[in-house]
């Protein structure tokens, strides 16, 4: 099997631009039979003809991009054929330089070869797939901050420290002549300090894994208190049906937003009262799911209408959620004098920064700061810290009990390890596997 490999680096469909990126030993070979060129300098992009393998049929004008060993993405020898930008062109290219002796990527297969080259460490090669799905600001500066191997660093000091007192310990056990006991309260400091990060890392990843993932926002409130005009505000964009009839929404309505900064997944559910209308129980008991599944609940009330008996009613229903009380219509009001609500109008767009702003510190994304820490994002990468964390414990408790030194090695070795497939400087081919499956083909 050949080992160069191709792929359509660009998206499905018509574009400006199209992309077909080929990677390997045999990289330039293959160029010189699809294009008119026939010497290949790094770092380079040159204008060309694009043929069939045989050289006899012109298919395109375009640009060809040649980065020479190691000096690629993947550290092989790369070439990417830019041509106009159709969906038939692209595949049509493609298929020659698969007759010109290519093999078809694999998904993350290119991402894949520049972990095993060295070019991107396990956290960086893991966030090039959240680059790609980086839905708003938090997210995309979330996915950077792993690709510019911020997070690695600290885990790699971190297991640095902890190799660095588990070779002192060895070498004092091998030589017990010649090289003292390493200092216990030299050691104890290290361990506590590397207990102390641990510990931020773990608290600070549930805020990354959320940043990744988005987060669900349910509206939720009595039929005709505002739930579809504060769904459209929010998105921007009359997507739901608003009336003065209660009971207008039915079926939940899902749709993206991006609020402060965070990518939200927002569902407008129908309005929770008792029904006898079939069609409206359908829809609330489609409220009632969705409310199970959500981040965050937006409890609205109207602010013209209350209905003390029903509001109740309905905010037994959401009390135990994770939720924010919202008090709506306000410009109906003289006065506003309930402190326990977000007062807001979704008709006439008030307040609806200060909701955004109460949404992210509900969430405790508040205070994400990414020139100052470094969050943790994917539950493969809390799973290790969680066993890092565990087994810093036990060396931790050891070193209260005994003065012999030897006993701490092993916890030292299985922390060392947990890091270490954190980064993927330990790790085994079925992870390394597992990750690079589910890529994309082309990246
Ligand atoms: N056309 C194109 N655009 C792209 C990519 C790509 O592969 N091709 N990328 C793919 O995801 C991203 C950019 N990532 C890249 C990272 C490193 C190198 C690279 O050639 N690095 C060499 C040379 C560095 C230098 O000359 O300064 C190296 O690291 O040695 C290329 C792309 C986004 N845009
Ligand atoms: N004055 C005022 N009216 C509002 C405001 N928000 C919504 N309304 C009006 O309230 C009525 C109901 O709004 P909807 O957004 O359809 O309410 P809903 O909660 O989705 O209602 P259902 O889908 O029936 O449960 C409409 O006539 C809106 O124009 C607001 O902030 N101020
Ligand atoms: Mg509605």
């Amino acid at each position: 099997m050949s080992n160069t490999i191709a792929a359509i680096a660009t998206p499905p469909g018509t574009g400006g631009v199209a992309i077909v990126r080929v990677s390997g030993l045999d990289a330039f070979a293959i160029a010189a039979q699809v294009t008119s060129l026939k010497n290949f300098t790094g770092n380079t992009i040159r204008p060309c003809a694009f043929t069939t393998a045989d050289g006899q049929t012109v298919l395109d004008h375009g640009l060809l991009a040649v980065f020479t060993a190691p000096r690629s993405y993947t550290g092989e020898d790369t070439v990417e054929l830019n041509c106009h930008g159709s969906d038939y062109l692209a595949r049509r290219l493609l298929s020659e330089v698969l007759v010109a002796g290519a093999r078809l990527a694999e998904p993350g297969e290119f991402t894949k070869r520049a972990f095993l080259s060295g070019k991107l460490d396990l956290t960086q090669a893991e966030s090039v797939a959240d680059m790609l799905s980086a839905g708003g600001n938090l997210s995309l500066n979330l996915a950077l901050q792993h690709l510019d191997g911020d997070v690695s660093r600290e885990i790699r000091r971190l297991r640095r420290e902890i190799l660095q007192i588990l070779a002192e310990i060895e070498a004092a056990l091998d030589y017990p002549e010649e090289i003292a006991d390493p200092d216990t309260e030299k050691i104890r400091q290290i361990l506590g300090a590397a207990r102390e990060t641990t510990a931020r890392l773990l608290a600070d990843s549930d805020a990354g894994l959320l940043i990744k993932s988005g987060a669900q926002i349910v509206l939720a409130g009595r039929p005709n208190v505002g739930k579809s005009s504060l769904f459209n505000a929010l998105l921007k964009h009359n997507r739901a049906i608003v009336t003065d009839i209660a009971g207008t929404t039915r079926d939940a309505l899902e749709a993206e937003a991006d609020i402060g900064g965070l990518k939200v997944t927002l569902l407008d559910t129908a309005g929770l009262r008792e029904t006898t209308d079939p069609l409206e129980r359908l829809g609330v008991e489609r409220s009632r799911a969705c409310l199970q599944n959500a981040d965050l609940v937006l409890a609205i009330f109207d602010a013209a209408s209350r209905e003390p008996d029903a509001d109740e009613k309905f905010w037994a229903e959401i009390k135990h959620l994770p939720h924010l009380r919202i008090l709506n219509k306000i410009d109906l009001l003289e006065k506003v004098d309930e402190t326990d609500s977000i007062p807001i109008s979704a008709k006439n767009g008030v307040n609806l920064d200060l909701l955004g702003a109460k949404i992210l510190e509900k969430l405790n994304l508040r205070r994400v700061d990414f020139s100052r820490y470094v969050y943790v994002s994917s539950l493969r990468q809390k799973n290790k810290l969680i066993q890092a964390a565990k087994h810093l414990e036990k060396c931790l408790s050891a070193l209260g009990k005994t003065n012999y030194l030897d006993v701490l090695a092993p916890y030292l070795k299985a922390v060392a390890a947990a890091l270490g497939e954190i980064t993927g400087d330990e790790v085994s081919e079925e992870i390394i596997e597992q990750i690079f499956a589910n890529f994309c083909v082309g990246k």
